[in-house]
């Protein structure tokens, strides 16, 4: 399927896998590429000595394009920012915060930076720095969000800038697609349901329970500390509740967060680890391959399209 997105980054699909810290590493990442979408690699709050092997693996594995996210609330942001220049990553996704000062040292390097943005103001102010594409993010997405839904944020960033515009947050399968396209949208970024990839090497209590979600599983925790994020219900959450109930300082609230998602992610505590998911968990119900998930989402959508047109 060609679109400005493919054209941009010379890929098949016009789909990006969401860069998810703790989780989207080289296996996952190089199966989605070899597969024709965009793989991710997470950098979240990693150091940029662990960043480096992955993108070395993702080398190893594929000649395909890929990108690395990088979440700039890290405290190793700045080095990981060196290592994409370093190592020649063909795409930087941002994520977090706005990458403004770094967009002049990346465009020098010819990185194609691809900033996620809550609002229409950071698209436009993006696009100005230089930005090749916009990956435009509705509340309905896992992890740190903004307030605006994919629905309404897409089509007002559509509007407003020249670049490509992705589509993220809510977006599954190929009704997803076919929507965020019908809104404007050049192409689309998934991460809920990449978590229930082969290749996603989360623990397997975090599939079982993005597997056994329902429509209802998710909420928002820690608007009052300004770093909103998406997580499934659980024991974290309700302690979360309990203390901003009970009018805990930010730092306290902040401090249960920390190390959270690597909590869930790699040691499988579903009960006080921070469960990243996005809304459209409920209709995640399969595993499968990357290839899988991609060619499924492509096929039903045409499928949709032919239906309803
Ligand atoms: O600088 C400004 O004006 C504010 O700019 C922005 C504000 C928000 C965003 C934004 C929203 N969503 C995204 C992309 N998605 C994400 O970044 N999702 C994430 N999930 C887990 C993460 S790790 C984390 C994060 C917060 C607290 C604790 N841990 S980051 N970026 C992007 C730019």
């Amino acid at each position: 399927m060609k679109t400005q997105l493919t054209n941009l980054l010379s890929i098949e699909y016009p789909i990006i896998q969401g860069g998810m810290a703790w989780i989207s590493d080289a296996e996952l990442a190089s199966a989605v590429s070899n597969a024709g979408g965009l793989g991710v690699i997470a950098g979240g709050n990693a150091e940029k000595a662990l960043i480096k092997n992955q993108i070395d693996l993702m080398k190893s594995k594929t000649n395909k394009p890929y990108a690395l996210n990088i979440m700039l609330l890290s405290p190793h942001a700045e080095d990981l920012v060196d290592l994409a220049i370093e190592e020649r990553v063909p795409v930087v996704i941002t994520g977090a915060g706005s990458p403004g000062k770094h967009m002049e040292r990346f465009l020098s390097a010819g990185i194609k930076v691809i900033p996620v943005v809550p609002t229409v103001a950071l698209a436009k102010r993006m696009v100005q720095l230089g930005a090749s594409a916009i990956i435009a993010e509705g509340t309905e997405a896992g992890g740190h969000v903004g307030e605006l839904t994919t629905m309404t944020l897409v089509p007002q960033v559509a509007d407003a800038v020249s670049v490509p515009v992705i589509a993220a947050g809510g977006i599954a399968d190929g009704r997803g697609a076919a929507a965020a396209f019908l809104l404007g949208a050049e192409g689309i970024q998934v991460g809920t349901r990449f978590l229930v990839a082969k290749e996603c090497n989360i623990h397997p209590a975090y599939k079982e329970m993005i597997l056994k979600a329902k429509d209802t599983s998710t909420v928002v925790t820690g608007r009052s500390t300004g770093h909103p994020v998406r997580i499934l219900k659980n024991k974290l959450y309700r302690h979360y509740m309990a203390l901003e109930k009970n009018g805990a300082s930010p730092e306290e609230i902040e401090a249960l967060g920390a190390g959270a998602l690597r909590k869930a992610a790699v040691l499988g505590d579903m009960a006080w680890g921070s469960v990243m998911a996005g809304q459209i968990a409920g209709l995640v119900q399969t595993e499968a391959s990357a290839k899988e998930i991609i060619e499924d989402i492509f096929t039903h959508m045409t499928t949709v399209m032919r239906r309803k047109l």
